[in-house]
């Protein structure tokens, strides 16, 4: 291995309990809001075609002009009981919410900076608001942070002259005083999750970045930080030169779903999926396809098969009201959650072989082992497939539990599990109570030979 000062400081995953509640939370969901949500994509009549809260990048409206968006923040419509009740009936465990975004703007009142809500029409403070009406419903709370800050007037793409890195150390300065006060100011605050970093400037800060990873876990025990702060000494990213994972979990997972469990390398990860295909912010025309409850469901599933946690995006509107489009998905993922969310809570990789019918996710723990099924196969049997000295002591419906459904085997170690036929097209689960012969004590079990 590469001798690294400031590469991945653990090799394996975090074994404490904070950490073991992250992994097991399954189901997030993200929050993108700030002053993008009032032009929310769209600019005198004119539409922009990148993600909405990136419209400031946009040659279509002067920087200066954006920047005064600030004095139109006055969400009358923002109510944080509400949404946090949207995520409830959702059944999210946890929320990551955007406290500045690449356009700067702090939702809330930071000191070190007046481009915050208390200097809007607003006045208050969002995050605390927020913070407490999750907390309330027994949501966690992750802290969006880009690193990256197009307000601010010490942010440089990349140091090239004496003065970009006088200036950038100076911004070095406000990032560290702004990511304290955030974890003073909401201590019930479980983690953080980084954006912006990938810019030349920031990837040479291996040594600064490192000292300010290790200030926060000290000020903040348990505190959870994922991969996207931090380069090595040579400026990688997420995994050190020796491949080894910088932070908690892996933040690379946006907007896309690994495939196998090889793709995530032993490590903790969560994917951040948008409902369009590209849009985080609040965007007034949803073109392309929009991603409907099933496919939610599906990719809740297949992540936390593959042992991650699936974080849906919300964008609220710039007055604060959540659009219909987004409460009726939360409400049609939760009428499912609701039935079926013990194979989803608490529940990681099984280690069996993947079947065509769906995914299998495994209780942490525990004998048990979850089917959820998205194809029925025409021959209506399920086919599955364990290691040696494991054999299924039975099968049921997660929906009746005391149904027991007929296991037939059909060679060594493998099964098809019948169910009768179905009314409706929607997902369901079948449980699996397995017992493990000695010699495979582990809550997962070996991929089937
Ligand atoms: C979570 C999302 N991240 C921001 C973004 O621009 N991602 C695009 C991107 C993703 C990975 C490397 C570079 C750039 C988006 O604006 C969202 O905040």
């Amino acid at each position: 291995t590469i001798p690294l000062k400031h590469g991945a400081h653990r090799i394996d995953k975090r074994t404490d309990s904070v950490m073991a509640k992250w992994r097991g939370y399954g189901l997030g969901q993200f929050i993108h809001w700030g002053l993008y949500a009032i032009p929310g994509g769209e600019w005198n009549g004119k539409t922009y075609n990148g993600a909405a809260e990136w419209i400031r990048s946009w040659n279509g409206i002067p920087k200066s002009t954006y920047d005064s968006l600030i004095y139109k923040f006055n969400p009358t419509k923002f109510n944080p009981e509400s949404w946090a009740k949207t995520a409830k009936q959702m059944g999210a465990k946890y929320v990551t919410i955007t406290t500045k975004h690449h356009d700067g703007f702090c939702l809330w009142p930071s000191k070190y900076t007046k481009y915050t809500v208390a200097n809007s029409p607003y006045k208050k403070d969002i995050i605390g608001p927020l913070v407490n009406a999750y907390n309330k419903e027994g949501i966690d709370v992750i802290l969006y942070f880009s690193i990256m800050d197009w307000n601010q007037p010490g942010w440089r793409y990349e140091i090239k002259t004496k003065e970009d890195s006088i200036a950038f150390e100076g911004f070095k300065k406000f990032t560290r005083n702004q990511l304290l006060e955030l974890l003073n100011k909401y201590p019930t605050a479980k983690g953080l999750w980084f954006d912006g970093t990938w810019d030349k400037s920031w990837v040479k800060q291996a040594a600064f970045a490192d000292e300010l990873e290790k200030e926060m876990r000290a000020l903040r025990p348990g505190l959870i930080i994922g991969s996207r702060f931090r380069p090595d000494d040579f400026g990688k990213r997420h995994n050190d030169s020796n491949g080894r994972l910088m932070g908690d979990y892996e933040q690379g997972w946006e907007r896309k779903i690994p495939n196998k469990i090889e793709d995530v390398h032993g490590n903790d990860w969560d994917c951040v999926m948008t409902v369009p295909e590209n849009q985080w912010g609040y965007n007034k025309a949803w073109n392309g396809h929009i991603k409907t409850v099933n496919e939610l469901i599906e990719m809740t599933a297949k992540c936390v098969s593959l042992g991650g946690n699936f974080v849906l995006n919300f964008g609220p509107k710039g007055d604060g009201s959540i659009r219909k489009e987004e409460i009726d998905l939360a409400a049609g993922i939760g009428n499912w959650m609701r039935v079926n969310n013990e194979a989803i809570y608490n529940c990681q990789y099984a280690g069996l072989e993947k079947q065509d019918w769906g995914y299998f996710t495994g209780k942490t723990g525990s004998n048990k082992v979850y089917m959820i099924i998205f194809n029925v196969p025409v021959s209506g049997a399920f086919r599955v497939k364990l290691p040696a000295k494991t054999s299924i002591t039975t099968a049921s419906l997660l929906e009746q539990p005391n149904t027991t459904l007929k296991v037939e085997e059909i060679s060594e170690n493998q099964y098809f599990i019948h169910t009768s036929a179905r009314a409706d097209n929607k997902p369901f689960v079948i449980v699996l109570d397995l017992n493990k012969k000695a010699g495979n004590a582990s809550g997962t079990y070996e991929k089937a030979k």
